[in-house]
């Protein structure tokens, strides 16, 4: 298989040529390193291939997923609202932003998944056993990337950023979304599925946490923003896992890596889109500072240091498409992770 160079995307004449591939397989670990940091540091973004997650785990979740929203409105309100966990319907977050979608959000912990799973399937183990095998496999994947990504950055720890969604309490979740096709296309739209008429499916953001692994059907509608403010769009391909790094991995390499700014438009006319998202998260009492060695006299410490709870508490008062990391950034004098806009769901996120 013909693999492009981890940094294939050019902007200049705004022409989007291919994503960042990384082939997992590849046995020369020290480039496959050298790779995943590049990819990293440019676009915080690239794809997997070769990723050694058996086929069947991924399509019994994606069974499951698919089940779940064929269900009637009245039945799938039973595993809602999604606050912060649970089924949501158009309504992301709690601070007023909306999507042409719907979507599950499920802690990762099997104890949480086991007592959800009665209020989401009709055959709760099933779901359950998907739920689990699917988030152990994307949970390694994560892993293995993450140490790859500590090789790359020389630091003495290699393990350091993969001890943190490996550890029991660590706050990973699983999302499912699901984005309806258009009923009644407008002819402009019919002429440019993925042209101008952008049906906001899931509004631009960053992901918090450290590391993103997504996979979808073969419907598009995934594009990421690159510096110069370009939206380059990604051609779906259930086979591969795309990856995104986390504001979390950004402030833990102090600025070195970057997370990417991305969004899912809900142009299809044909087919519904589904993805299905993992997000490798640290504990809540975890501190995300810049590790010591991405710190130096020349590369001042970016970020005051805050814990993920700090963060996600921060997170979850800001908008969307809010940058979330500048509330943190040291000289900033907006920081606020102690003195929060109340929320009465704020309680049940961090403990
Ligand atoms: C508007 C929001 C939804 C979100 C929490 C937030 O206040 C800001 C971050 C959003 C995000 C984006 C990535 C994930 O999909 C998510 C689950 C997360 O951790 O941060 C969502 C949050 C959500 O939908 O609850
Ligand atoms: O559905 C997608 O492709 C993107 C979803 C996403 O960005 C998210 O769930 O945070
Ligand atoms: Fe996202």
């Amino acid at each position: 298989m013909v693999v492009p160079s981890p940094s294939p995307i050019r902007t200049k004449k705004t022409k989007a040529v291919g994503i960042p591939t990384i082939d997992l397989s590849n046995y020369n670990r020290s480039k496959l390193s050298e790779q995943i940091v590049e990819a990293c540091e440019e676009y915080g973004f690239f794809k997997v291939v070769n990723h050694g997650i058996p086929k069947e785990v991924i399509e019994r979740m994606e069974a499951q997923g698919a089940d779940f929203f064929a269900k009637p409105a009245m039945e799938k309100q039973r595993a809602g609202p999604a606050c912060p966990f649970g089924y949501g319907c158009k309504n992301i977050g709690r601070n007023g932003d909306m999507g042409e979608l719907e979507y599950l959000l499920l802690q990762t912990d099997p104890l949480s998944v086991s007592e959800r799973s009665n209020a989401i399937s009709n055959e709760p183990t099933k779901f359950n056993c998907a739920v689990n095998d699917y988030t152990e496999a994307v949970k390694e994947l994560a892993c293995e990337i993450l140490d790859l990504v500590g090789e790359g950055l020389w630091v003495s720890d290699k393990s350091v950023f993969s001890r943190f969604i490996r550890d029991v309490q660590s706050d990973s979740i699983l999302r499912l979304n699901h984005y309806p096709a258009v009923k009644d296309p407008s002819p402009k739209q019919q002429l440019h599925p993925y042209g101008n008429n952008n049906r906001i499916g899931f509004g631009e953001h960053s992901d918090p946490q450290i590391l993103t692994i997504l996979r979808s059907n073969n419907v598009g509608g995934l594009q990421i923003s690159l510096h110069d403010g370009l939206w380059v769009p990604v051609p779906p391909d259930p086979n591969h896992f795309f990856v995104m790094v986390g504001d979390a991995l950004q402030a833990l390499t102090n600025g070195r890596l970057v997370s990417v700014r991305h969004r899912a438009l809900a142009n299809s006319v044909m087919k519904p889109r589904m993805s299905m998202v993992y997000f490798g998260a640290p504990p809540l009492n975890a501190w995300m500072s810049p590790l010591p060695e991405m710190v130096s006299p020349e590369k001042p410490s970016l970020y005051k240091p805050f814990t993920w709870g700090d963060y996600k508490k921060a997170a979850y008062t800001t908008r969307l498409g809010d940058s979330r990391l500048d509330l943190f950034k040291i000289n900033n004098n907006n920081h606020t992770c102690n003195d929060q806009i109340p929320c009465p769901c704020l309680d049940n996120l961090v403990q």
